[in-house]
Order: structure tokens, then sequence, then C-alpha cells
């Protein structure tokens, strides 16, 4: 892959030269967490182009953007180009993720979007655009020639791995790689996603990781899980193909001499998946230790209820923000060694990694944890004081200002 305006030499549409250190290069002039009594500030615009379509990880990495960016001088807006359930959202929020305007496209490829794009930086006089998804860097690649401002990306996951779905994985492989010719600086939400940049092409000088970060949530525990009590493990997710929740009903099949049960929190992203895991639960004989919630808009609460988080995923995350909502709230994790996931749990530490793919793996994690070979209070206060340490959304939000002032140049 040949992301040319990526290479410092060069700026194709004539914009500042691009970064000459990495963000994580420079020095520090504050406190990393986001914190310090005289915050960092950065007086600019910026608008986001996202989808916009359901609420998700990357949905969530944008609200908390959105919500915190202004501490540090950053006014941030969302144009979403499949406007859904987080535009609704960001709508309902009364002005406090920032703006949302409607710039709906009626194909993949209609690109009448980023002539509404670069009417809205006219006319809301933004400095820089910064998008989150393939369709969204196509769009803004298209907007930020037009209205000549410059424009940075978010990887959130691997484009080419970001779906079990072949030809539309190729075909935003293939989106992201043209849009990129004119792109400023990548964030990468992972270490890994920012080697997997650099090992498709990127220049290394011009992609930064900014780790996801969430609000410090630790809810009031209902119970402390015992040894041979009721164990009550959490899902959290978009239920969809590659965040594995099979696996993890053929690990719970594998326990079933431990009280465990599992409450999937999330909604599934198509009928016809939801109705292979009914199946599958039925084949499985788990039923009874399933509980159903669906989507929620009060994740701490659910969080509160847990005994533990699992996630299971098979490939393509980046930095999944369940994971640190869990630490957040206090709660170990249980997950898969896949991509960023290692970045944030350690095994043994925060919680446990167990093998993507295997069940037989996850259901040792998970006898590990509910036979106590593991302290469950000491992992719970790792994963809680490693959030707060590392996985801010304050510390996110500043990062990501520390970005924009290196393209911007001031
Ligand atoms: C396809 C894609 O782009 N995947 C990326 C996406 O995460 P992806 O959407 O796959 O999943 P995450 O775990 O990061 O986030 C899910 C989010 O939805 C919320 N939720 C879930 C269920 C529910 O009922 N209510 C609710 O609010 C969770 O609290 C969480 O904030 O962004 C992450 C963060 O950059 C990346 O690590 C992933 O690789
Ligand atoms: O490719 P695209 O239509 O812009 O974006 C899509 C998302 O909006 C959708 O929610 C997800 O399920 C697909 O995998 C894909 O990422």
């Amino acid at each position: 892959m040949n992301f040319n305006a990526l290479n410092p030499t060069s700026s194709s549409l004539g914009f500042p030269t691009p970064i000459v250190m990495p963000v994580s290069q420079s020095p520090d002039p504050g406190d990393e967490r986001g914190g310090g009594e005289a915050a960092e500030r950065l007086e600019a615009r910026v608008l986001h182009i996202v989808n916009g379509e359901h609420f998700s990880g990357a949905e969530r990495v944008q609200s908390h953007l959105g919500r915190c960016l202004p501490e540090f001088g950053v006014t941030a807006d969302f144009a979403s180009v499949k406007p859904g359930k987080f535009h609704q959202m960001i709508g309902e929020q009364d002005g406090q993720w920032g703006r949302g305007f409607d710039v709906g496209m009626k194909n993949r490829f209609d690109l009448r979007a980023a002539v509404r794009v670069r009417d809205l930086v006219r006319e809301n006089k933004y400095d820089l655009l910064h998008a989150h998804t393939p369709r969204t860097a196509m769009i803004a690649a298209i907007a930020a020639s037009l209205a000549r401002v410059p424009w940075i990306y978010h990887v959130h996951s691997p484009a080419a791995r970001d779906s079990e779905k072949r030809f539309s994985n190729e075909l935003n492989a293939w989106i992201e790689k043209q849009s990129l010719r004119t792109c400023q600086h990548l964030i990468t939400v992972s270490e890994s996603l920012r080697l997997d940049c650099i090992r498709r092409g990127c220049h290394e000088d011009n992609v930064s990781v900014v780790h996801n970060g969430v609000p410090a949530i630790r809810p009031p525990r209902e119970t402390v899980p015992i040894v041979g009590g009721r164990w009550v493990l959490g899902m959290v997710a978009l239920m969809r193909p590659r965040k594995g929740l099979e696996i993890v009903l053929e690990a719970l099949a594998k326990l079933q001499d431990h009280d465990i049960v599992l409450r999937c929190i999330g909604p599934f992203e198509t009928e016809a998946y939801e109705a292979e895991i009914n199946q599958r639960i039925d084949e499985l004989g788990i039923g009874d230790r399933i509980q159903r919630v669906g989507f929620t808009r009060d994740v701490p609460a659910e969080l509160a209820k847990l005994s533990a988080m699992v996630l299971p995923s098979l490939f393509g995350e980046g930095l999944p923000m369940v994971v640190l909502e869990a630490m957040a709230a206090g709660l170990p994790v249980i997950a898969t060694r896949v991509e960023g996931t290692p970045e944030a749990v350690t095994d043994g530490v925060e919680g446990l990694l167990a093998e993507p793919r295997d069940p037989e793996s996850l259901a040792d994690k998970i006898r590990q944890l509910v036979t106590g070979q593991y302290d469950w209070t000491e992992m719970a206060e790792a994963a809680f004081e490693r959030h707060g340490r590392d996985f801010s959304d304050r510390a996110m939000a500043k990062r990501t200002m520390r970005v924009y002032r290196k393209v911007l140049d001031r």
C-alpha cells in the first residue's frame, strides 16, 4: 500500500508540510491523563465525518471526543453519512456532544455528501475534517480538497478484516487506500493498528496511537462473587459474527458444573444472526443460563450486575470500548488475544486472555476465575487502576487535540 500524501516529503494538496515527529515522541507538556491545573488548549473547529448508523464502539469514541474536546479549546461537531441511531442520539444531547448534521448518502458512491460537507466547512469555519470509516474517508478526502482544509483519519479497526463479508472488506480497504493519499495524519486506537498501517505503507511519522478512553464509571457493586457461588458473566456488544458469541456459548456448555450465567447486553446486527444464535443455544441446551438484555443506553447499570466481562472476539478489534468500560467499572475482563486487546489486558493482571476461536481455552480461563485461582478483588482493583492510568476519556481527548495541533501547525 502506498499512502502518497502520508510520506513526510509530499503534500499533494499544498497543505502545511505534514508532521515530522510522531505525537507519541513529542515532549510531554503536561499530565498525559488529561488532568493538570492549566489545561493545554488549541482554539480550533473540527468537523467529524461519521457513519452515524449504529451506536457502538467508534460512535462511543466520537461521543466522548465531542463531550471532552471543548475542555481543550476544540469545538467538535458531527456530519453523519448514514444518519441513524448515533445521529439521533447527538440530537438528543442538547449540544453536549457537539452539533449533528445530516449529510446522508443515498448509496456508497453518492458523492453529493462531500459537497454538503464542503458547504458546512465554509458556513461554520471548520479548520479540519476528521473521518472514522472508509466511507467517511472518501467523503472527507473530496470535501477537504473542495474546501481546502486538511483532514485526518481515525483507524478503529483494520478495514481488510472488519467483517466476515469478504467483498465488503476488500471494497472498504480499496476505498480507504485511495482516500488516504491526501490524508494529513492517521490516529490509530491501538499500537497493533499503528503497526498494521505502517506495514501497509503508511510513513511512521504520520501515524499516532491515541488509545481509546472512557470515563470512570465504577458503579456501586450489588455483589462480590465468591467461589462456589453464582457468577454472572456479561458480554456487551453489537452482536455480530466477529464478536464470537458462539464461542462463549460453547464454553458455557463445557462449564455445566459451575453456577455461571451469561447476560447478553446489546442488539443483534441482523435478525438472521440472532436466529442462528438462538438455534445454537437450543442445540447446546443452555437456554436457562442465558439472560437477554438487548440494547441499553445505561451500560454502567448493567456492569454493576456482573462478576466479570467476557469478550470472545475472533479478529479485527482495535481497542474495544467494552473492555475499557469494564475496567473503569472495576470488573475483571476475560477476552481473547486479538489485535489491541492485550494492550489493555495482561493475562492474570486486569483479567485473563484466551486464544481466539477456541472454546476450550475460553472455558479454561473462565474456570480459573470462578474457582479462585486468581483473587477477584485484586484483579478488579488492577483493572480499575489501569483504566485511570491509561484509558481515561480526557486523556484520549487531550492526545487527539495534540494531533490536531500538529496538523494545523499551531
Ligand atoms: C467495526 C468497528 O469499527 N469496530 C471497532 C469499534 O468497536 P465495536 O463497535 O466493535 O465495539 P466496542 O466494544 O468498542 O463498543 C461497543 C460500544 O457500544 C456500547 N453499547 C453496547 C451495547 C448496548 O446495549 N449499549 C451500548 O451502549 C458499549 O458500551 C460500547 O461503548 O470501535 C472500537 C473502538 O475504536 C474498535 O476497537 C473496534 O475495532
Ligand atoms: O461500509 P459502510 O456501509 O460504510 O459501513 C458499514 C457500517 O455502517 C455497518 O454498521 C457495519 O455493519 C458494516 O460492516 C460497515 O462497516
